[in-house]
């Protein structure tokens, strides 16, 4: 007999007299299950009876057939031994293989048990799988394929907006959007930017559109929905919500915090808020970078002013990270996020796992009145997002729109769940199409694999040994000539070892990038690498997210990332607003197989080979040698001053 029963879930939970009325039926359904097994032994038993019979009808009819042993134990047919005749005892002895036939196409005596008469008694009956019911008998012999659970996702998320990922081919000329501000198309033509990529053609009208009437209420009254966009590494998903939200801040009268970006990294948060500072030079718009790269006194002085009267707002658009902004939120008087308008998410799935430092419940406590009663005397109310009713729609209301913004952004909404967002639409590159299923129904692929990848990047990987990495790595940075490159390891005691080993081998100007290192050193070397003084960055993956280096020509993944979306980011260093590049993964051979299948289920192109015969490495050898005992000497001086 079976052991387990698999009930599977099948659709969304029964409950109250659905429930009851499900449970009563499991009873009697088990019930039946049990007479219509016990019904079945009975007829095997009857059908072994008749098979020498049957056996021998067969032999005789089929010439060259092989004559079946007789059975060992003489048996009794049923009607001899006074049992009634069962309608497949009856079709056996009628039609022989015939009978079969119709057996198996009938639902209480499949193909399977007529097909093996030699089964032990004991054997289970394989026809229990073939039994309708909810749910799936384990233990059978027949080996059928599990059923593949679908998944089912909202609406949103199953049917986004779909974004061209083309960022040479599907530019869309300036003029041919002209709902943006005049004033904005020359700075963008001033930055020699002539086109939209395809993600800020679809996500700049849309956000526009909701701006339309100033920043209060969306079109039509409604407040807008929330914005999820997932577009590739270098697409250009920053000025994507850079010039809506400058445009639709630029003719407000009063100073307030009504955009907030918030980015995981410093650095990050300073790269954003440059292009703010670009796109606000010629207007009233202020821009504060709060990320406790200054004292928190300097940052409040840019954020708030004291007057006679209470206190004045300083910044309209507020860059943070998450622990300083709390900060500011619960130590700097004065500062208010009551007329946020916008709160943007970059780098979205990242910050949703630091979710635990519980920013957004401080953000949104912050940006929308607690429960107590409404001041009559404000000018403007506002409320959490809730249903359109008369009432909620007579008082002019700002919404509050989040933007979501990554080229990995998480299709969990579990996870998405916990940003609160208010009836989102998804921009994506990644098309999820319909393809039929067996049973004639239409389900949702995703052709091409979980994330895209930029059009102008290779991928290739190199394998080697756990002795031959250094080599490999040296060998790549000597041979090839290139005038920036990032080296990424997995930990900063690995990127600090081979920068030492790097710099003591020579040949390239090599830094090194890590949380060792203070926030002004990082900042430095960035610059540095920026204007090409630093070829080679060796780095942890704190510059593996957003940093926009121009020029970054390769990525070599010293230590193979653990995760996909790892991968994503770092090799989306280069290959950036439609350029090319390449990127290397070393890989040891036990690692070669996983990582290889995680990225193709990732949707990255084939990877190709590079393979470093040992004949290249072997003039490197003596310098590796003296680089290595170089290595050495620095780790233990290092030692001994940090324990003096
Ligand atoms: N329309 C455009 N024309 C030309 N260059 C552009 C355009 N839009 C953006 N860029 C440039 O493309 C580069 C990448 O843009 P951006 O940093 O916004 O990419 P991203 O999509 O945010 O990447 P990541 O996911 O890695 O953060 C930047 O150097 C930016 O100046």
């Amino acid at each position: 007999m079976a052991l387990f029963h698999v009930a599977r879930y099948q659709g969304p939970e029964a409950t109250g007299p659905e429930r009851a009325e499900a449970e009563a039926g499991a009873g009697s359904r088990a019930r039946a299950l049990l007479e219509r097994l016990q019904s079945q032994a009975r007829e095997r038993q009857q059908q072994r009876e008749l098979e020498p019979a049957e056996a021998a009808a067969q032999t005789s009819e089929v010439p060259g057939r092989r004559r079946r042993r007789p059975r060992r134990r003489p048996r009794v047919s049923g009607r001899a031994a006074g049992r009634p005749d069962t309608p497949q005892a009856k079709r056996l002895r009628a039609g022989g293989e015939d009978a079969d036939a119709d057996a198996g196409s009938s639902e209480e005596a499949p193909k399977e048990r007529s097909a093996s008469p030699e089964a032990p008694d004991s054997r289970p009956p394989e026809t229990v799988s073939e039994l309708p019911g909810p749910g799936q008998v384990l233990g059978g012999l027949a080996r059928r394929k599990a059923a593949k659970v679908q998944l089912f996702l909202p609406m949103w998320l199953a049917n986004p907006s779909c974004v061209k990922k083309n960022v040479t081919k599907d530019l869309v000329p300036i003029e041919d959007i002209p709902e943006v501000h005049p004033d904005l198309q020359k700075q963008l033509r001033a930055r020699g930017i002539s086109s939209y990529f395809p993600v800020q053609a679809a996500v700049i009208p849309a956000l526009l559109e909701n701006a339309a009437s100033g920043f209060l209420v969306g079109r039509g009254g409604y407040q807008p929905s929330d914005l999820c966009v997932s577009a590739p590494t270098g697409s250009g998903k920053t000025l994507a919500f850079v010039i809506p939200v400058v445009q639709a801040l630029l003719h407000r009268v009063v100073c307030h915090v009504r955009a907030l970006v918030m980015l995981p990294t410093k650095e990050l948060a300073q790269q954003v808020s440059k292009v703010f500072n670009i796109y606000t030079d010629a207007t009233p718009l202020r821009v504060a970078l709060v990320t406790g790269q200054k004292p928190l006194a300097t940052e409040q002085e840019s954020l708030v002013q004291k007057t006679a009267d209470g206190f004045r707002c300083l910044a309209d658009i507020v860059v943070a990270t998450p622990g300083r902004l709390v900060d500011h939120i619960n130590q700097t008087p004065g500062f208010s996020l009551q007329q946020l308008r916008f709160l943007v998410v970059d780098e979205a799935d990242r910050m949703i796992d630091s979710m635990h430092q519980s920013w957004l419940p401080r953000v949104m406590a912050a940006a929308l009145p607690s429960k107590g009663p409404a001041d009559p005397c404000a000018l403007l109310q506002r409320w959490r997002p809730q249903a359109v009713t008369a009432a909620s729609a007579c008082c002019p209301q700002m919404p509050l729109q989040k933007l979501l913004f990554s080229a990995t952004l998480t299709q969990n909404p579990e996870k998405l769940q916990q940003l609160g967002l208010y009836q989102p639409r998804l921009f994506s590159t990644r098309l999820a199409h319909r393809v039929p299923k067996d049973e004639g129904t239409e389900v949702d692929r995703d052709p091409e694999g979980k994330y895209t990848f930029p059009a102008g990047l290779t991928h290739h990987y190199v394998p080697c040994s756990l002795s031959s990495k250094p080599l490999a790595i040296m060998h790549l940075v000597v041979g090839k000539n290139f005038s920036r490159a990032l080296c990424f390891t997995n930990s900063r005691e690995n990127s600090h070892r081979l920068f030492l080993l790097l710099q003591a081998f020579g040949g390239v100007s090599v830094a090194e990038f890590s949380s060792r290192y203070g926030p002004g050193h990082r900042r430095k070397v960035l610059k540095q690498f920026e204007q090409g003084k630093i070829q080679l960055l060796i780095s942890t993956d704190a510059t593996a997210r957003g940093i926009d280096v121009l020029g970054v020509e390769l990525v070599i993944n010293y230590d193979a990332p653990q995760y996909l979306r790892t991968y994503v980011h770092r090799v989306g260093r280069t290959a950036r607003a439609g350029k090319t590049g390449q990127a290397f993964t070393l890989l040891l051979k036990v690692q070669e197989r996983t990582f290889l299948r995680m990225l193709a289920e990732g949707g990255a192109p084939e990877l190709a080979q590079h393979e470093i015969p040992s004949k290249l490495l072997q003039p490197l050898v003596p310098r590796y040698e003296e680089a290595l005992s170089q290595l050495e000497r620095t780790v233990k001086e290092e030692q001994k001053q940090k324990a003096a």
